[in-house]
């Protein structure tokens, strides 16, 4: 046998377990790392993985030198506002001078201000501005990334974001998993009228189903946004018709969107920082996956941060995630991402590594094509520049990528100097 590629001399090869559900509770704290490994792809495909030592005899067209350091699957973002207009630093005044993120949104800012600057922009500006990110994500080591809508919040450029999200899958190897999320915000002129633009928003998810413009529907169910009713009406219809489910949950107040979460069997509830004792004992026992967003706690300077050790503890299944968006979380950088997690959520490496590939890609319905490394799998991984799995939460806020694979191929690599 003559394999493709040939990666050996890796002094970790980090090796999430299979699992098309996401791993709960004890299961999160085991991670299995073979030292001094090697793996072998053949047709884009992990085929062989082993020791060091075997793969000494093997054949393959190129050999790479892993340099005794960490391989791990490409990591998984799972949550981002990958496309929009315009951006927001104006709005940092004003954070500094004590307005919370609701009374920003409430005067008109936040998530509303961006949704002028995305109706604004041509679908090729949205491609252009999105791929400068998406581009800078891979760089991370991120192959498979969740993208939503949102900042339209009306047809044409709800539908518009959809389209660009999937020009970039057409564009780009890494996998985009698309979700619908026309209830981010209510429109000024919808203001009092909440759930006549929910009916607005359920007649669209018809026509991005038919269109096949999303897999996903979410909402934000938030004080001053949309109800627990509401997002529990728009939430069943988008399930009828055959979405999977995400909801940013009880991120400020603890409205039960965690428990609602759980009703509805959606693969994710998302950011759950005020999620009540009871949100987090039915996540526990459940297969809908919290996905934790500490970078948007610290954003928003914050002091209460999701209770993820409750969550783990429990047996629920935590992921984490980006949440790059142009207000609440400005950063592409995922490892920055584990290493809040390591310091405010308190979660191990083990947790960590877990939470950013196989429970990362169950939140999204990837669980059995990405986040792992098995045979036949598509060979997404990252060569790391550190010692050791646990060096990443450790080092923080720079990148420590040095190649990034994606089905076999290399497609980002750290430039060396001069
Ligand atoms: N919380 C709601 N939505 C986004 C923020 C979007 C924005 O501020 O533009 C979030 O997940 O943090
Ligand atoms: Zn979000």
């Amino acid at each position: 046998m003559i394999y493709d590629l040939l990666v050996y001399n890796i002094g970790q090869l980090i090796l999430p377990k299979y699992s098309p559900k996401p791993l709960k509770g004890q299961e999160m704290k085991v991670l299995q790392v073979m030292e001094n490994a090697a793996f072998a792809v053949l047709d884009g495909k992990i085929a062989w993985y082993g020791t060091d030592k075997e793969s000494k005899t093997m054949s393959a067209k190129h050999r790479m030198d892993g340099g005794h350091k960490v391989v791990s699957p490409g990591l998984v973002d799972p949550h981002t506002h990958l496309v929009f207009g315009g951006s927001r630093e104006h709005e940092l005044p004003m954070k500094q001078a004590g307005l919370s993120y609701l009374e920003i949104l409430a005067k008109g800012g936040g998530i509303l201000s961006t949704v002028e600057a995305t109706k604004l922009a041509t679908e090729d500006e949205l491609v252009r501005k999105a791929s400068f990110h998406l581009e800078r994500m891979i760089s991370y080591g991120v192959t498979t990334i969740e993208a939503k809508s949102g900042y339209g919040l009306e047809r044409e450029t709800e539908l518009k974001q959809l389209r660009v999200i999937r020009r970039l899958q057409e564009k780009y190897p890494a996998e985009i998993v698309s979700t619908f999320l026309g209830p981010h915000a209510v429109p000024s002129c919808y203001k009092g009228k909440e759930d006549d633009f929910i009916d607005e928003m359920i007649g669209l998810l018809k026509e991005i189903k038919q269109e096949k413009l999303a897999s996903f529907a979410d909402i934000f169910c938030e004080t001053g946004v949309f109800s627990l009713g509401q997002s529990r009406r728009y939430l069943q219809k988008a399930s009828e018709l055959g979405f999977g489910l995400k909801i940013h949950a009880d991120e400020i107040d603890p409205l039960g969107g965690a428990e609602l979460a759980v009703d509805l069997g959606a693969a994710s509830a998302d950011h759950l920082v005020a999620a009540s004792d009871e949100g987090i004992n039915r996540l526990s026992k459940s297969d809908t996956v919290a996905v934790l967003l500490p970078g948007t706690t610290f954003y928003l300077g914050k002091d209460h941060y999701a209770k993820a050790r409750a969550l783990i503890d429990r047996g629920a299944a935590v992921a984490i995630a980006t949440d790059f968006n142009p207000g609440s979380c400005v950063t592409e950088n995922l490892q920055m991402i584990m290493s809040l997690a390591a310091l405010k959520l308190k979660m191990t490496a083990e947790e960590i590594w877990n939470a950013v590939t196989i429970n990362a890609a169950n939140a999204i319905g990837k669980g059995k094509e990405a986040g792992t490394l098995e045979i036949g799998q598509q060979a997404d991984f990252v060569l790391w520049d550190v010692p050791n799995y646990r060096y990443i939460p450790y080092h923080f806020g720079v990148n420590h990528a040095e190649y990034v694979y994606i089905g076999g191929r290399k497609i980002w690599g750290r430039q060396p100097y001069g």
